[in-house]
């Protein structure tokens, strides 16, 4: 479980969350909200890729404070932009590039990289240079590369924005695929239509939190 205590985040001077108290549990969590709502932020809290002004966050009871290393080993996170994430010359090479940082034997390490390069239709591109890859194509390899670590918990920013109707189509099932915990901040409400929760920010601070069929609607109103 992800806990919130007491949550306020500000950069420099400007608080953008407000005192957010939060038990994330559920299997699928949508975070919704318009731009400059503070999803993104609140994201980067998850997995102590920024650690909150006042109050904390800790998962399974390790705070992200003074335990940054180790929840960001159990917190995988899919940045909006690929381009962040990917990080060597070949795609096999990019998948591999975790698993080696994490020191595994270097024949776990190949057998990881094959299922990963398989189990998400990336075996085609292995010698591939990364950069020449289509966007879609990218952020399928930057999924993978976070996947292939395999997190108990896997947050997602904003997965499906560069993507055409097939690759959408295919991280959306995916996603449904996954064992692990997963939140996504997305704007794409049709996704999260068979989530288990999601939680509205407005301004920083949860304005609707409960079971999509309840908390889209009432974010479509307040946009409206
Ligand atoms: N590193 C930063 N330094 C200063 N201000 C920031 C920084 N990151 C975000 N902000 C500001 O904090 C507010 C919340 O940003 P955040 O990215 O969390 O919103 P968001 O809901 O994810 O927006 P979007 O849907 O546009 O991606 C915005 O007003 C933004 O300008």
């Amino acid at each position: 479980m992800i806990e919130l205590r007491s949550v306020t985040h500000a950069y420099g001077d400007r608080p953008v969350l407000h005192d957010l108290s939060l038990r994330l549990a559920e299997r699928r969590i949508a975070i919704l909200g318009g731009n400059g709502s503070g999803k993104s932020t609140l994201a980067r809290l998850l997995n102590g890729l920024i650690v909150p002004t006042a109050g904390s966050v800790a998962v399974d009871g390790l705070d992200t404070r003074t335990d940054g290393r180790a929840v960001r080993q159990r917190v995988g996170f899919v940045f909006q932009n690929p381009d962040t994430q990917i990080v060597y010359p070949t795609v096999e090479e990019d998948i591999a590039f975790g698993l080696k940082a994490r020191k595994l034997p270097k024949d776990e390490v190949a057998r990881r990289v094959a299922g990963a390069l398989e189990r998400y239709g990336l075996d085609r591109y292995r010698h591939q240079p990364a950069h020449q890859m289509s966007g879609g194509e990218k952020q399928l390899l930057a999924i993978a590369g976070v996947l292939v670590l395999e997190p108990a918990y896997v947050i997602f920013d904003e997965p499906t924005t560069l993507l055409d109707l097939r690759n959408r189509r295919k991280v959306i099932e995916l996603l449904r695929g996954l064992p692990q915990t997963v939140i996504v901040v997305t704007h794409d409400l049709d996704m999260v239509k068979d989530f288990d929760r999601a939680l509205v920010l407005e301004d920083g601070r949860i304005v609707a939190d409960g079971p999509p069929a309840d908390a889209v609607p009432a974010y479509i109103e307040r946009l409206g």
